[in-house]
């Protein structure tokens, strides 16, 4: 599997003069461990420096601290033609990855199911889009993120689905958390057109997705991957390429896979605390300052405490993770006994209502729970997925 990480070079006040010195004269200045950040330079592309004032600031509180890139094709005339973006899909995620596009100066096409969430972005300099295949027809490059495997089908595949506006030169690039086999599908579907196909599942959160530092997992056409890099790099930090569709997925579904673990084992750990007469907050505290600390923890930890839960990332989003993983998991034959407990543990959660709550509520579900049977294994204290059940109390 060729993997190629690539991160975001932060731009501070004091580089500024050395910055743009570097940008425009020496497009190997700025590289990372394993390649160019802007490969697309290699390939006849030149940059330009877009002030970005208002991104940045929304970004980082400071209007020098971090910059955004357009980079812009250069026609056979020397013509410039940036490309134009479709983003389908404006949730917490989508809507925050299109607005940083347009704040840093793409012609943005934006659609969403429910229209009105259309209505900020709009307002904000973007297009709507009457239907997923009016909007790839409009665009060069579109952008999916949507619910899950349905969602991102109907969305590509539908009646008016997206594939029917594609064709030889256009890009899709499906950021959306699915499957491998959905991602299969999609990109045969878009390939089928002429078009190129990219999975590119994301690592991190609303907060990442509002700063830009969100980190891309993607897979599929190579070339799509470059032509798109200048995209990523405003929407994230870092971008992997996995090579084959279905890596992208199979990397993001470990990822949340863990995470829904870490998080549902945090929360036992608060309760065990609090039932033994500890401090939570002080739990927090000797928890981030060991071996075991997570930014995740440090982050959502003061919230649960007091039964807070803004939405970031849903937990019902959060259970579908762990599904597809424990589908893939069966599929690879990789017995996953604790994501199966969890993935439990998040169903009966998103059944008891907490599906639109921060996947952090997934607490809540552990308050609600006592362990009424135990299995045939007790006597020896072990149990498993299969042996461990909960109920509400
Ligand atoms: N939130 C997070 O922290 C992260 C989420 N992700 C992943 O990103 C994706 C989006 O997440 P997020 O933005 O949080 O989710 P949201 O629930 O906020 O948004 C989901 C989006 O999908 C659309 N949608 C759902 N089903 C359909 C359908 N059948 N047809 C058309 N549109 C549909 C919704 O449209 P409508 O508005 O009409 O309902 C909405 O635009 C998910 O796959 C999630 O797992 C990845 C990393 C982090
Ligand atoms: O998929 C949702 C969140 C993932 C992450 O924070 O890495």
């Amino acid at each position: 599997m060729e993997a190629v990480a690539m991160a975001k070079g932060v731009l501070t006040m004091a580089h500024k003069p050395l910055l743009l010195n570097c940008l425009f004269s020496r497009s190997s200045s700025i590289t990372s461990k394993s390649g160019v950040i802007f490969p697309g330079l290699q390939h006849g592309y030149r940059r330009s420096f877009v002030s970005t004032s208002d991104a940045t600031s929304a970004r980082s509180g400071t209007a020098w601290s971090k910059r955004s890139f357009v980079v812009r094709a250069s026609s056979a005339a020397g013509e410039e033609k940036q490309p134009s973006i479709g983003f389908l899909g404006l949730g917490i995620m989508g809507t925050a990855m299109a607005r940083n596009l347009v704040k840093a100066g793409y012609e943005v096409t934006v659609w969403n199911r429910s229209i009105s969430k259309c209505d900020a972005l709009v307002s904000e300099g973007a297009k709507r889009g009457e239907t997923p295949e009016q909007t790839t027809a409009a665009c060069d490059i579109t952008f999916a993120m949507l619910a899950d495997p349905a969602g991102a089908m109907e969305v590509a595949c539908g009646p008016q689905g997206a594939v029917k506006g594609l064709s030889a030169g256009k890009g899709y690039v499906d950021v959306s958390t699915v499957d491998d086999e959905t991602a299969k599908a999609i990109s045969d579907a878009v390939r089928k057109t002429g078009a190129e196909f990219l999975e590119a599942p994301v690592s991190g959160s609303k907060k990442p997705a509002v700063d830009g530092t969100l980190i891309f997992l993607t897979a599929g056409d190579k070339s799509l991957f470059e032509r798109a890099s200048p995209m990523l790099d405003v929407m994230g930090k870092s971008k992997f390429y996995l090579g084959d569709v279905g890596n992208g997925a199979a990397m993001k579904l470990v990822v949340n896979m863990v995470m829904g673990s870490m998080m549902a084992s945090f929360s036992e750990g608060l309760l065990l605390g609090a039932k033994a007469g500890l401090d939570p907050k002080t739990v927090i505290e000797v928890i981030g300052q060991g071996a075991i600390s997570a930014p995740m923890f440090a982050m959502k930890g003061p919230s649960m405490v007091e039964g807070q839960y803004p939405t970031a990332f849903p937990l019902k989003h959060q259970q579908k993770d762990l599904r597809l993983a424990l589908e893939l998991a069966n599929k690879v034959g990789q017995p996953s006994p604790i994501a199966a407990a969890v993935n439990d543990l998040y169903a009966r959660a998103t059944k008891n209502g907490l599906g639109d709550e921060d996947f952090s509520a997934i607490i809540e579900a552990l308050k609600a729970c006592k362990r009424t049977q135990l299995s045939n294994n007790e006597k020896t204290g072990i149990t498993n997925s299969s042996t461990l059940r909960f109920s509400e109390s």
